[in-house]
């Protein structure tokens, strides 16, 4: 599913009025018919007080033509027209007529007002800005933001949480709405999956307003949402009449004295994600617990007992993953510089394989190009840069895989992968995978795809959705706390499946 600009928005808009040859009002009016239609479906005539707060602009809009539906199906409602600024837009002015009419007034909340008490058992409907916030919020404004969020009343949002504006973050991060829950109108909106900003979205969902679709279908953007739908189009169902070497050779590379459980957990995630062979490569010490451990692994144990100081395959193959538990020992380093120069096919790079390359910047000019890197934040930051904010933070990434050709995997409660001008964000996960060793099976996993020729691009994207989706079975059946990287990966085969099994469908009242 695309996710659109605030611009990309006011153009579709645009022309689905004259597609269709309907006015502004009447896509309002379809806006506010479907965020009653939510709310009714749950509510169905439950006597709850319903407070609207109303902007000026189209959102208010929305709300005060919402405001009508609800009073015609006799809601208890009470709207207030927060005043913050003349410019009132023609469909606001329009409803609050409609309004009127029915013999509803709105009281209108000003810099001196007193702002309205709100029970906790009211149902708050924030409509004060939608995507056309363009600066802060004036301190009053803010103030009852602040009012509403200490409120207990449910809090719902109309398109995007008030004080979120479409692109960069908040200018006061307490004057934003923090929503229970987000209608949102046509698309989903980058902010909502963002780390600073997704805070203020507990729940989200889409109403469909009948944009147009040719439009939105031939729109490009900047950012994606991957979901199980495009993923269905990127699987390679496997063939009756193949055998292991279809499936490729994937080789992983790391492992120090302490830290072999990297490369147990990279390895075993490689196989289970359907890699035909998998060989570790890692220091001696890491020779027997591999082998014991893991029997479907072959092991190239170097030299060195404690860490490596050759990464030399003596084979070619179809890809290799390294870092986990790889350590910064200075001969590791130059062991790292020379597999580098030998591999001229795309790599999967993680830890530390990661955080020697800031100390090391000519080894970037030899990372070989559609490359996969998977930093957590931290090491992110080494690579590019500190950021001011989630979206400089994107532009430094994008600029990034620009310049060195590369696809970079920026872990997080929604993971992005970003190659050159486009992220992908991906949909699956939970706070229970913040653990150790998560990051290990990811890089197995991803490793694993290219080996069975997925191409780079959608081994990341495949790769980071069905790691979440396991890590997603592993909660449903153990709870966040006691998720671990083991957890996550005795149910990649439980993903696959889940991936695979034809899907429920809805069927709309
Ligand atoms: N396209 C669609 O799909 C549909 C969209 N619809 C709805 O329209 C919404 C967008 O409406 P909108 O453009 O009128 O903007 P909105 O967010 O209501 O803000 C109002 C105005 O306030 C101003 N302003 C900005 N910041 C400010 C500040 N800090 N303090 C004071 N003023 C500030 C700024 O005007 P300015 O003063 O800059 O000229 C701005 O224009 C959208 O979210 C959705 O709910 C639906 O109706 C149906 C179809
Ligand atoms: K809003």
């Amino acid at each position: 599913m695309k996710i659109f600009s605030a611009h990309q928005i006011y153009e579709a808009d645009k022309f689905t009025i004259e597609k269709q040859q309907i006015s502004s009002d009447e896509l309002m009016e379809r806006a506010a018919t479907k965020l009653f239609e939510w709310i009714h479906s749950r509510l169905r005539g439950t006597s709850v007080n319903i407070q609207l707060f109303c902007g000026i602009g189209n959102n208010g809009g929305d709300g005060m033509a919402l405001a009508r539906i609800l009073k015609e199906n006799e809601y208890a409602i009470q709207v207030h027209v927060v005043n913050y600024s003349e410019k009132r837009s023609k469909d606001f002015l329009l409803n609050l007529e409609r309004l009127k009419d029915r013999k509803v007034w709105p009281d209108f909340i000003n810099s001196d007002s007193t702002f309205p008490e709100i029970a906790p058992n009211d149902i708050v409907v924030d409509a004060l800005f939608g995507i056309g916030l363009n600066r802060s919020p004036d301190t009053w404004v803010g103030n009852l933001m602040k009012y509403i969020n200490a409120s207990k009343a449910f809090v719902l949002s109309v398109d995007i949480p008030s004080g979120l504006p479409m692109h960069r973050g908040p200018w006061d991060p307490s004057f934003v709405i923090r929503a229970n829950y987000v209608l949102s109108f046509q698309v989903p909106k980058l902010v909502f999956f963002l780390p600073q900003t997704g805070i203020y979205v507990d729940q989200w969902e889409i109403l469909d307003i009948g944009l147009d679709k040719e439009f939105l279908n031939k729109a490009d953007t900047d950012f994606e949402l991957i979901d199980r739908e495009q993923m269905l189009s990127v699987y390679k169902p496997r063939p009756k009449f193949s055998h292991k070497g279809t499936y490729g050779h994937a080789v992983i590379v790391g492992g120090s004295y302490g830290k072999i459980g990297a490369v147990h957990l990279a390895s075993r995630a490689c196989l289970q994600s359907g890699a035909g062979l998998v060989t570790a490569l890692v220091p001696q010490c890491g020779y027997l617990p591999l082998q014991t451990a893991v029997p479907e692994v072959m092991v190239l144990a170097k030299d060195r007992e404690k860490e490596l100081s050759n990464m030399e395959i003596p084979f070619k193959p179809t890809v290799v993953g390294v870092g986990m538990g790889l350590g910064v020992h200075e001969e590791t380093v130059s062991a790292m510089g020379s597999l580098l120069k030998e591999v001229k096919s795309p790599m999967v790079i993680d830890a530390d394989g990661l955080n020697i390359m800031p100390k090391h910047p000519e080894m970037l000019q030899e990372v070989p190009e559609l490359s996969i890197l998977t930093p957590h934040p931290k090491e992110l930051e080494r690579l590019v840069g500190p950021w001011k904010d989630d979206f400089e933070k994107l532009d430094k990434v994008k600029a990034f895989s620009q310049k060195h050709h590369v696809i970079i995997v920026i872990k997080g409660a929604h993971t992005i992968t970003v190659f050159e001008e486009k992220g992908y964000v991906n949909t699956t996960g939970n706070p229970g995978m913040a653990t150790a060793g998560s990051g290990d099976v990811l890089t197995g996993m991803i490793t694993a795809l290219i080996a069975q020729g997925y191409e780079p691009l959608h081994a990341a994207t495949f790769g980071v959705y069905l790691h979440g989706l396991a890590g997603d079975m592993g909660a449903s059946q153990k709870g966040y706390e006691a998720l671990t990287a083991s957890g996550i990966l005795e149910n990649i085969g439980n993903a696959y499946l889940n991936f695979l099994r034809p899907q429920e469908v809805e069927v709309k009242e």
